[in-house]
């Protein structure tokens, strides 16, 4: 049975009803599975079997510290991109020696104490961030291992907002120019190179992009080998893409497969980034229908969730599933946009749905797990979710609805005249 199913006319996730969720946390609420988490992560470890490996969960897509905890229980590494990140994955009990550090723009302090607590590997993104990051570590007496996040100029044919490893993109050092910045990386102090970094988007279909990035990456690996540089592993970044209409993305094992076939007898280490793959499809948004509002020409769900909660239809255009909780209506069925309370017109979570729709009803909208709650603001002066996680029939409180009051809390009057 699938994670999320109807059984007896209820939307379940596992073997918890959604509706009973909605009326006992309250909406708007996001709704994960361990179990799905878990599947999505093993599909990875399962293909890599014995090839050495690291699997690093990328913190973005979704990092409630239960979410982190669930995958370091499974051995999972991750992929962080600030202190922030850093913070929770030691807060969820990840494993340091586990963790690879990411991002264009980390700050000495973040790279300082991403030293003391001895991440595996930082992956560099440009030629100032090398020697800063060399000189805070020669200040702190550390070594940092390094590999360079490179551009291999591919074209990952997703949405340009998410699509990273073109030229004209911001992130990571031209592959061309990767050869010098490599024997720069060696003669500086305080740095160790183990490795090659790439991540060329999100949201990828097909394996092709990945294997043309790969091509590159490892006719950089022989070039830096004549100049004696050798390199331990590669990290393909993470990127594929899941299904949230009817798209056929590639699978983890299909992937694995091809990149394993590839690198060969070579048998570098292998280090991969998933974050949507594993948590988008084992999520769930409820929000629930405060009004209709029937126009000749356009017919409004006006729902209590809205782009605060959920700025991926608004951001990118994406497409959501949106399916009601309960089965069956007798309410009429139309064409509907789902709209939010906020004062913006790009606030939809969806639109022209067919939905047979009453006040009152509580609405799920899929593949909310990755890219979610971590993208929530409290624009409007709304308080974020709850979330939820569910662990077969139990269900767990992860995180609290913020309250009004908390939203201002850190704010200060003036002093009185
Ligand atoms: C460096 C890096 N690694 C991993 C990821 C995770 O990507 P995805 O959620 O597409 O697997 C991202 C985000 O795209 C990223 O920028
Ligand atoms: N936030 C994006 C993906 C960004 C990927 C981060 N590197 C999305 O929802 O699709």
């Amino acid at each position: 049975m699938s994670i999320f199913s109807y059984q007896n006319g209820v939307l379940h996730a596992e073997q918890v009803s959604l509706a009973a969720l909605a009326e006992h946390y309250g909406t708007p609420l996001y709704v994960y599975s361990r179990a799905a988490l878990e599947q999505h992560f093993r599909a990875y470890t399962d293909a890599l079997g014995d090839w050495p490996h690291l699997v690093c969960y990328a913190v973005k897509a979704n990092s409630n510290i239960a979410v982190l905890n669930v995958l370091a229980r499974q051995g999972a590494g991750f992929d962080i991109v600030s202190l922030g990140e850093l913070e929770r994955v030691l807060a969820a009990g990840g494993e340091p020696h586990k963790i690879v550090f990411s991002g264009v723009g980390k700050q000495a302090a973040e790279m300082a104490r991403a030293l003391d607590v001895g991440v595996y590997c930082f992956n560099v993104e440009s030629e100032a961030e090398l020697e800063r990051l060399s000189s805070v570590a020669v200040q702190l007496g550390k070594t940092a291992h390094i590999s360079l996040r490179v551009n291999p100029d591919v074209d990952a044919q997703t949405h340009p907002y998410i699509s990273t490893g073109l030229k004209e993109n911001k992130f990571g050092i031209d592959i061309n120019d990767a050869p010098r910045v490599y024997a720069k990386a060696a003669s500086l102090p305080g740095l160790v190179i183990k490795g090659v970094d790439c991540h060329i988007g999100s949201q990828l279909t097909e394996i092709r992009p990945f294997l043309d990035a790969l091509e590159r990456v490892l006719a950089l690996v022989d070039n830096l080998a004549a100049q004696g540089i050798s390199i331990e592993h590669l990290d393909l970044g993470g990127g594929l893409g899941v299904q949230y209409r009817d798209e056929q993305p590639a699978s983890a094992g299909d992937y694995i497969a091809a990149v394993k076939a590839r690198v060969g007898e070579r048998r570098f280490k292998l280090i991969f980034e998933p974050g949507r793959s594993i948590a988008a499809n084992a999520g769930v948004f409820l929000t629930r229908v405060e009004y209709l509002k029937l126009n000749e020409h356009k017919n409004f769900a006006i729902i209590d969730g809205a782009m605060n909660d959920l700025i991926r239809p608004a951001l990118y255009s994406a497409w959501q599933d949106i399916r009601p909780l309960q089965q069956h209506s007798d309410a009429p069925r139309r064409s509907y946009d789902l709209v939010g309370p906020v004062c913006e017109t790009g606030d939809f979570l969806g639109k022209n749905r067919e939905l047979a729709l009453a006040e009152g009803d509580v609405l799920a909208v899929m593949s909310a797990g990755a890219y979610g709650f971590v993208m929530a603001s409290n624009y409007n002066t709304r308080g974020r979710a709850a979330e939820v996680m569910v662990d077969g029939a139990q269900h767990h409180l992860v995180r609290e609805r913020e309250s009004i009051a908390s939203l201002f809390a850190n704010e200060t009057l003036l002093p009185s005249d």
